[in-house]
Formats: C-alpha cells, sequence, structure tokens
C-alpha cells in the first residue's frame, strides 16, 4: 500500500510577473493557498507515515517567509518569477528539509486563487 498525507496553509502576498505580456507584470496581489503532500509505503510503529505537525510546523515557516512580502523582492523570487509553478517548486525543496526514512516530499500545489493552481511533484 502507498499513504499520501497533505498539509494546507495560506498566505497573502503581492508579486508582478517580469516579462509578462499583459496586466500581470503590474503590481498585484493573491490570497495564495499551499498543499505539500508526503508519500511512502511504510508506517511507523504508532501507524504513522509522517507527523502532520511536523509538516504543519515547518509548512508554516516558509509560509511566514513568503506572508505578506512583494515576493519580487525576496530570495529567490529576487531572481525568479514569482509564478504558481516557481512557489511550488520553491516550497517543495524546502520540505525536503524534513524528509525522513519513510516519508518524501511528492508533491506541492499553490493556488493563486479558487479556480487556479499549479502542482510540482516527484
Ligand atoms: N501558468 C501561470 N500563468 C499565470 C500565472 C502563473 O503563476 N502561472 N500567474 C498569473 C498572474 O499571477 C495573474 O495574477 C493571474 O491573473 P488571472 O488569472 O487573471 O486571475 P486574477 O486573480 O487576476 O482574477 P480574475 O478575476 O480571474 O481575472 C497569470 N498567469
Ligand atoms: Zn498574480
Amino acid at each position: 500500500m502507498k499513504y499520501k498525507l497533505s498539509v494546507t496553509r495560506s498566505f497573502s502576498s503581492a508579486h508582478c510577473l517580469r516579462e509578462y505580456k499583459g496586466r500581470c507584470e503590474n503590481l498585484h496581489g493573491h490570497n495564495w493557498k499551499i498543499r505539500a503532500a508526503f508519500y511512502g509505503i511504510e508506517l511507523d510503529d504508532t501507524g504513522v507515515l509522517i507527523d502532520f505537525t511536523d509538516i504543519k510546523l515547518h509548512l508554516s515557516k516558509i509560509v511566514n517567509y513568503l506572508d505578506h512580502k512583494f515576493l519580487n523582492e525576496i530570495v529567490p523570487f529576487d531572481m525568479v518569477n514569482p509564478t504558481a509553478e516557481n512557489i511550488a517548486a520553491f516550497v517543495l525543496g524546502r520540505l525536503k528539509d524534513i524528509e525522513t526514512k519513510n516519508a518524501k516530499v511528492c508533491e506541492v500545489e499553490v493556488w493563486e486563487n479558487e479556480l487556479s493552481s499549479a502542482v510540482v511533484s516527484m
């Protein structure tokens, strides 16, 4: 069997898309939502793949870094366009810090709004 756990957080921040031909090149904001998923096949002795609390804590730290910021001014988005795709990839990379023997980060989904999201997966 395979197990997949998800934790979701939200934050608000502003961005503008460089080289974008349209209104999104102008400064604007979103109420972003992020879902991070871990997968694995082996549970520990307590029946847990990875503690939701560990994911929540780490995801909250990442979200705090992004919250109420102008994303284009903070690393890595001072160099990399702050698209939903690039934000998802950034969060996925940071979540590798809490991977365990049993649980690996497999997917991050970032919503710009209720209707549009980007998913990056391993
Ligand atoms: N593949 C991607 N496409 C776009 C991204 C992105 O991150 N990845 N980002 C944008 C802009 O951020 C833009 O703000 C999105 O605009 P839009 O889709 O028009 O949505 P709005 O939140 O502005 O609301 P609407 O009311 O639906 O216009 C563009 N594309
Ligand atoms: Zn936008």
